[in-house]
């Protein structure tokens, strides 16, 4: 979204909540759509992190700059694409100060703190490792790496380095996930006995070229919609490690990216 249509849609969405003011609940929506949109920046303490967007992706608006714009301690300072123009022309219009036109640059810019690997899944494990071993911490984009492999090489990057690398799974921070897990580990609610998981996402969201739908990019829908699956089979207490009994590849459906696990 450019910043005359956020404009718009803030004030629309501002005059929305002022008539919902009855209502509490609608209210605190809207307000949440309205921070989604990230139209009200702030100012930015003296020190904050600076962190470097890797790859010029439509994630790193939503998940990154837009949110980033809301918090003072936290600073999108760089962007790099593998064409200097998009890093350029992405930078302009999400007011990104430095625009790196390649991603080794961004990786070396002394003035970072930390690197958002926001490529496709099939180049998270080489980026983050190279990010690590220059020196910053990574926040990167799901499904961590390719495989297990790289996996467990850029933890023990990270570990050797002494810096932080996560994955940025961010349903697991929201507090009602957080919720229901307190309630499993105090037990309130009994013993968990079966955890059912299933992510539905339109596949008509996305051109046939996209990055989800190329295996040489370690895309699929494994990758994409079903390591959520995967993940939230491990997060919440009382599920033990996932075994795998059996598995089944097919061609995804054309109407869904579909993934299910119990
Ligand atoms: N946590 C979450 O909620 C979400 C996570 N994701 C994850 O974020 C990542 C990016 O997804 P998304 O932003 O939707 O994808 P985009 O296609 O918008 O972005 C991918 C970026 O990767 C770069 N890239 C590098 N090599 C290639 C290549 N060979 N082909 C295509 N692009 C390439 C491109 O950057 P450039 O041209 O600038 O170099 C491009 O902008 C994925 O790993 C996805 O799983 C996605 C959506 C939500
Ligand atoms: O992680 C994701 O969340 C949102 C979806 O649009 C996307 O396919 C997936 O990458």
């Amino acid at each position: 979204m450019d910043e005359e249509s956020a404009a718009v849609h803030t004030t629309y969405l501002t005059d929305l909540i002022a008539q919902s003011k009855h209502n509490k609940g609608a209210a605190g929506q809207l307000q949440r759509v309205l921070n989604f949109l990230g139209h009200n920046p702030v100012q930015k303490t003296d020190n904050p992190v600076r962190i470097g967007v890797l790859g010029a992706s439509q994630v790193a608006t939503y998940a990154l700059i837009w949110p980033a714009q809301r918090i003072a301690d936290v600073e999108v300072a760089a962007v790099a694409a593998r064409d200097p123009k998009r890093a350029a022309d992405y930078a302009k219009k999400h007011g990104i100060p430095v625009a790196h036109g390649s991603y080794q640059q961004l990786v070396d810019d002394p003035s970072l703190t930390a690197i958002y690997v926001a490529t496709p899944n099939g180049l998270h494990g080489e980026w983050a490792e190279a990010a690590l071993r220059a020196g910053k911490h990574v926040l990167c984009e799901k499904p961590f790496t390719a495989n297990a492999e790289e996996a467990r090489l850029v933890q023990s990057v990270a570990a050797k380095q002494r810096l932080l690398c996560r994955e940025a799974f961010h349903y697991k921070e929201h507090p009602a996930n957080k919720a229901v897990a307190q309630l499993l580990q105090s037990g309130a609610i009994g013993q968990l006995q079966q955890l059912a998981v299933q992510v539905l996402i339109p596949a008509w969201a996305f051109s046939k070229d996209d990055i989800r739908f190329q295996a040489r990019l370690a895309g699929g829908t494994m990758m994409d919609a079903g390591c959520y699956c995967a993940h939230t089979l491990r997060f919440f207490p009382g599920c033990s490690r996932p075994h795998v009994t059996s598995a089944t590849a097919g061609k995804a459906q054309q109407q869904l990216l579909v993934a299910r696990q119990c």
